[in-house]
């Protein structure tokens, strides 16, 4: 008796070795991925009416947390700007939500392969004579604190007054109740504001050096190569092109995320 107690010991390197199998990607709670994603990003990532998270980057997440074997998946609403800092101080698993990957980012936290690359839009109201880059000056823009869309700004608008904001809701708030001229936020999701609010797009800036990815905490070297084998999986087979064609109808497909014939 004492020898089968001594073989299953915590102590024993086989208990640890089991132990360290259930949870090979350092999970906050083994078994279950906790998700910093946003409430006001649709199509991306949204809170649809019974207030469940869904969209692009959802569904799409939850395919690759399934490849890796994890069924549980909760997802929870930020302000941008805390996404990555949570992320990297261990409150979250992994960061959800359209986050483009750049080396500036990379100083706090590891992202995955990127998943969607896409456009940066300014989107305005009818009546303020905002119709390209050019005409921002001396206007008001709204922009979601933390985003590449506020660097941007701030690199290439200068003579835009920015008013940051938390949130997309926040932001588009203002450009409906006049409170700033355009906002500058996610090509898809800026679509999906203009049909709700009858808002134009006055500019479309490509981000493709900025794919979006899976951020997640620095020094997890087996949850991120699970991940991109997961990621890789998922265009392999077809599912990538789905969930886009079902969130994204329409637009423009990158092919670095189509099925390889090769
Ligand atoms: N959800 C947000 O508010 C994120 C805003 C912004 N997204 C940029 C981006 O990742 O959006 C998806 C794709 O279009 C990427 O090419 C793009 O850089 C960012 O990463 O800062």
């Amino acid at each position: 008796l004492f020898a089968s107690l001594s073989l299953f010991s915590l102590s024993s390197p086989l208990a640890n070795a089991a132990g360290q199998q259930e949870n090979p990607y350092g999970l906050i709670e083994p078994g279950e991925l906790r998700v910093a994603s946003l409430g006001d990003a649709k199509p991306y990532t949204f809170t649809d009416a019974s207030g469940n998270f869904t969209g692009f980057d959802v569904e799409f997440f939850t395919d690759v947390a399934h490849r890796l074997g994890i069924n549980k998946v909760v997802f929870i609403g930020q302000d941008f700007a805390g996404i990555l800092p949570s992320v990297a101080n261990g409150r979250y698993d992994a960061g959800v939500a359209a986050i483009g990957i750049t080396p500036a980012r990379e100083k706090t936290v590891d992202f995955s392969s990127g998943y969607l690359a896409g456009y940066l839009t300014v989107l305005t109201r009818k009546d303020t004579g905002v119709t390209d880059v050019n005409s921002l000056a001396k206007h008001r823009l709204a922009v979601v604190q933390g985003t590449l869309q506020e660097n941007y700004a701030m690199q290439h608008f200068t003579q835009t007054d920015l008013v940051r904001f938390p949130d997309n809701n926040a932001a588009i708030s203002a450009l409906n109740n006049g409170t700033v001229d355009a906002d500058f936020l996610d090509y898809e999701a800026a679509k999906d504001y203009a049909a709700r609010f009858n808002l134009v797009h006055a500019a479309d800036i490509p981000s493709f050096d900025a794919p979006a990815g899976v951020a997640i905490a620095k020094g997890k070297p087996a949850f991120k190569a699970a991940l991109d084998k997961a990621i890789q999986a998922s265009m392999q087979d077809g599912t990538w092109k789905k969930l886009y064609q079902k969130w994204f109808p329409g637009s423009p497909m990158p092919k670095q995320y189509l099925p390889h014939s090769s």
